[in-house]
């Protein structure tokens, strides 16, 4: 069996691609994960999957000024170091990195050892590492094609594949009333679910805290709202809801896979969606058939990401700015996309279908069996 490192991480959306890889390389491979210290996946890799952890020390590198590249140098040179000797100890037959400052130090000892590498692109836009990376990488994988041109390739160039996104599978075999029984929650009801990516998203927790009394007699709410902190102010505002409709509101500070009441568990519950457009959103709403209302976050790609789904119709965007619009907020856009689709049962069920669409069952296995293949090469 090969011996092979899943390598990437900074947020969640880095390291779950990884670990779907990892179950489709069951069996067939050792495999390690690297990751950085301290980083969110030494927590998810950790607690989430039984895959032995390395870390690596790993520099953000923000802006590219000559300050911040001389402030970023020394902790990339010690990650390099580091990275050496983990290739040493470990023996890789190949790397697979999924983005993530941590990749870097590992892919330049890679090169420096001769490991073959491979970087995967889970967004419609690559930022700055994955574009550094995928100079560097013998492979380039993409979620879709329109990534490709982004990073000075096209589709059939002898580097490049396009595999789409690699989710859980689990994700396309959980039974939706077992899943609504994991919450506790009734088979006729509606359900909203609201997420803000693997972080959570203030702006949109504000938003649906403002429009809870109005949504909560139309629907269930599960409302994941990240772990920085927004659980207990959000709690404090549902204490305040008369019993009934507090009743129909389940917060989380976080859904973590292996239990009962998991992302995967939530995904495949709902009747509608309200979340950022993190890669991942681009699968794992297709994966379920979910309609969904996305708010990209501004500051990152996620427009990109959103603009695919909502120019195939399997979504529908609202930017974060607007959400509760200039007058009313019940009436403003994010309540009305929200009301539009739980009322509307065609145009859900239009949606869905056109989401299920998009689906790609087979991506984790293909980038399983191209770094099983990339590690032959190496052989
Ligand atoms: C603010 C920011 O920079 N966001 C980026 C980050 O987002 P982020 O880390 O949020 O990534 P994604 O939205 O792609 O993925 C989040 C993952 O976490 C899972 N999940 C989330 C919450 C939870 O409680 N439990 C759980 O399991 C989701 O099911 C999903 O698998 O990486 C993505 C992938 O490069 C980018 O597209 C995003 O733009």
């Amino acid at each position: 069996m090969p011996r092979l490192i899943l390598s990437g991480g900074g947020t969640g959306g880095h390291v779950y691609p990884a670990l779907a890889v990892a179950e489709a390389l069951a069996e067939r491979a050792h495999v390690v994960y690297v990751g950085s210290v301290g980083g969110m996946e030494e927590r998810i890799v950790t607690q989430e999957s039984t895959l032995p952890f390395r870390s690596l020390p790993a520099a953000a590198v923000r802006g590219r000024g000559p300050v911040q590249v001389a402030r970023s140098l020394p902790i990339l040179m010690r990650g390099i170091g580091a990275a050496l000797a983990l290739l040493r100890r470990e023996q890789p037959a190949a790397i697979l990195g999924t983005g993530g400052y941590v990749c870097v130090p590992l892919f330049v000892a890679a090169k420096l050892r001769r490991v073959p590498t491979m970087i995967y692109l889970p967004d419609v836009v690559p930022g700055l590492a994955v574009k550094v990376l995928s100079r560097i990488a013998d492979v380039t994988a993409v979620n879709v094609s329109d990534a490709l041109p982004r990073l000075g390739l096209y589709e059939g160039h002898p580097r490049a594949m396009v595999t789409g996104y690699p989710v859980r599978a689990e994700l396309f075999s959980t039974d939706r009333e077992a899943a609504r029984a994991a919450f506790g929650i009734a088979p006729d009801q509606l359900v909203l679910l609201v997420y803000g990516g693997s972080r959570g998203a203030r702006s949109v927790n504000r938003a649906i805290a403002t429009l809870l009394p109005s949504l909560l007699p139309l629907c269930t709410i599960i409302h994941v709202c990240g772990r920085e902190g927004d659980h207990v102010w959000l709690e404090a505002t549902a204490a305040q809801l008369e019993p009934e409709l507090r009743g129909r509101y389940l917060l989380f500070p976080y859904l973590a896979g292996g239990s009962a009441q998991s992302m995967t568990a939530a995904l495949a519950a709902a009747d509608v969606a309200v979340c950022r457009s993190g890669a991942s959103t681009l699968a794992e709403l297709p994966a379920v058939g979910l309609p969904a209302v996305l708010v990209p976050y501004p500051y990152v790609h996620q427009d990109e990401n959103a603009d695919y789904l909502v120019q195939r119709g399997a979504a529908m965007k609202v930017a974060d700015h607007a959400m509760l619009g200039d007058g009313d907020p019940t009436d403003g856009p994010l309540a009305q996309a929200i009301r539009t689709l739980l009322s509307d049962v065609v145009m859900r069920e239009q949606m869905a279908a056109r989401s299920r669409a998009l689906a790609r069952p087979d991506a984790a296995q293909r980038l399983a069996d191209a770094l099983i293949d990339l590690a032959r090469s190496s052989a």
